[in-house]
């Protein structure tokens, strides 16, 4: 359990207010493929995330969701299709679209020898932030999560649920737009699981901010988000709970979501 601490709202990056004078989405992802040797992993799939609120990534192992959000990172380059953060291409403006993203990867990528201070600020670095800067973005971060109190603690000692509340802490400190989150509570007890989506939930409504989830968990899932729905490297829907319910013919998410990914699993 831990009490969640209201910060003011941080100033967004100036420039996207600028080159979001139209509604430009967050996300972009238009045509975009993917394949390991002969595997697709990710087959012509497009659609958007909006500038602000919580969008659900839906999809069962194998889906493409680690695929797409690698390819939206850069840790692959994508050959065809293309990625816009904020309205920034990311093949011809990585600097400016990726300043804008913060993620949270599936696999825990803190360093458990160094404290959470340590960890935090070496993410400053990469980011250019300056370490004044970064100290004061770390307390506060580190106060909104309730974690003040740990941050000279090695993450070794830290329980899994609260390494993932360091590691969101972390992908909020350079003040991105948008949030991208790849699994969150796997191996997390319900506690925490609860209270890491609620929390990512209340930055989302008090900043402002564009969150993509990703998760193969109906129950992670509320009637007001966009979902985004994978199935074999495929887009099958996207949309609010209530289109893709209306298209699916079905009076729930879970029912839309069993219908949109039925059939032949891959082997
Ligand atoms: N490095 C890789 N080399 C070869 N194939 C890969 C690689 N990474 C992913 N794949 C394949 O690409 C497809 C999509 O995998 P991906 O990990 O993106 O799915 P996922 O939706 O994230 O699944 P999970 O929920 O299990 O993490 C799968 O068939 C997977 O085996």
């Amino acid at each position: 359990m831990f009490e969640a601490v209201v910060l003011p709202v941080a100033p967004s990056i100036p420039a996207i207010q600028e080159s979001a004078a139209g509604a430009v989405a967050a996300l972009a992802v238009e045509d975009l493929s993917h394949s390991f040797g002969k595997r697709v992993a990710l087959d012509h799939v497009s659609f958007t995330v909006p500038p602000a609120g919580f969008t659900m990534l839906l999809g069962l192992n194998g889906a493409g969701k680690t695929t797409l959000f690698s390819l939206i990172t850069r840790l692959y380059s994508s050959r065809s299709g293309d990625i816009r953060i904020f309205g920034f291409d990311l093949r011809r403006q990585p600097t400016r679209a990726l300043e804008r993203i913060g993620v949270v990867f599936q696999q825990p990528t803190l360093d458990l020898d160094l404290t959470v201070r340590q960890n935090l600020r070496y993410h400053g670095g990469l980011h250019g932030m300056r370490p004044s800067d970064c100290e004061a973005r770390a307390r506060e971060e580190l106060a909104r999560i309730g974690l003040s109190d740990r941050a000279d603690d090695k993450v070794r000692a830290l329980s899994g649920g609260q390494r993932r509340r360091v590691e969101i802490a972390r992908a909020l400190l350079h003040r991105p737009n948008l949030l991208l989150l790849d699994e969150p509570t796997v191996g997390l007890d319900v506690d925490s699981r609860r209270h890491i989506l609620a929390h990512v939930r209340a930055l989302c409504r008090e900043q402002g901010l564009a969150v993509l989830w990703a998760t193969h968990l109906m129950d992670e899932a509320a009637d007001e988000d966009s979902v985004v729905v994978l199935h074999q490297g495929r887009l099958r829907a996207s949309g609010s709970v209530r289109t893709v319910c209306a298209e699916t013919g079905t009076d729930a998410l879970p029912s839309a979501f069993a219908a949109l990914t039925a059939g032949e699993r891959r082997p």
